[in-house]
């Protein structure tokens, strides 16, 4: 079932045209990667699709209702989530601690009165943990995980906004090959268990090519190519924009095809 539909954005600052004519869906479940070499306008139409910029022209839909100029806070109530970088201000709190917070800010509730807020929300909090294999860790202050067990509970707090549409801007960013390869296969099997859609950046080839069920490249802000893994990696014009690194499309060992 077709999820987000982006059709036809444009978007240029100044002479520079950063998106035009970029069309694509994502279906419930399905997890696309967005890749393109540096300035290829990746987060131009990531921003477009989360609510940060207004395209020139064209139409965001979500579930078939147009959200184009909608506010990312109301993107968010339709569904529209996005993974974010537990704050540093946040680090000295335990990872339930840091979901009740997004629970409690999803309900719309104060979260001024903290000793209160304390208790709020924690068997759910702790429920979406368990989603992301973090239960044992609950009150573990996040200073204290592991840089891939905070991506988690950032995964899990992404999640307490019950999101239909998943929006991850370099989810793997800093992290060790293992560990990145783990938190795609989780987010992937999450995605198709709850029929999330996931729009990933992502400038790690082996995340893309492993993970991802379908691939858009970006070239100078157009799309230059879309399909399948194997389609992509095979693609004339893709190989060119890539030229200069040649082994950036080779398949990860050991992969066998998407
Ligand atoms: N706010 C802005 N003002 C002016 N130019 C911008 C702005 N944002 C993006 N651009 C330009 O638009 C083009 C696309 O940029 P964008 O950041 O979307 O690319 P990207 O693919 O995400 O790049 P990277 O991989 O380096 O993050 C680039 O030429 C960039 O310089």
């Amino acid at each position: 079932m077709t999820l987000l539909t982006v059709d036809d954005l444009h978007k240029s600052f100044g002479g520079v045209m950063a998106a035009r004519d970029v069309t694509f869906t994502v279906a419930s479940g399905e997890m696309l990667a967005v890749i393109g070499p540096n300035g290829a306008g990746k987060s131009t139409v990531f921003n477009m699709v989360g609510g940060q910029l207004t395209p020139d022209r064209g139409k965001v839909l979500l579930d078939g209702q147009d959200i184009t100029r909608a506010s990312p806070q109301k993107r968010f109530r339709r569904g529209v989530g996005r993974t974010f970088q537990v704050a540093q201000t946040f680090l000295s709190m335990s990872a339930a601690e840091n979901v009740q917070m997004a629970l409690i800010s999803c309900n719309r509730q104060s979260n001024g009165l903290w000793a209160p807020a304390r208790d709020r929300h924690r068997d759910k909090a702790v429920e979406l943990l368990s989603r992301v294999g973090m239960e044992e860790a609950a009150d573990t202050p996040c200073s204290a995980l592991a840089y891939g067990d905070v991506k988690r509970v950032e995964l899990a707090i992404a999640l307490a906004g019950q999101p239909k549409l998943l929006l991850m801007d370099e989810p793997t960013a800093g992290m060790a090959p293992r560990e990145r390869a783990t938190l795609m296969d989780l987010t992937a099997s999450i995605a198709e268990s709850q029929g999330i859609g996931v729009l990933f950046t992502e400038h790690d080839m082996d995340v893309v090519f492993g993970h991802a069920a379908r691939v858009l490249v970006l070239l100078r802000g157009q799309i230059i190519a879309s399909g399948t893994p194997d389609e992509v990696r095979r693609d004339e014009q893709v190989k060119r924009a890539y030229l200069g690194d040649e082994h950036a499309l080779e398949r990860p060992k050991g992969m066998t095809p998407a």
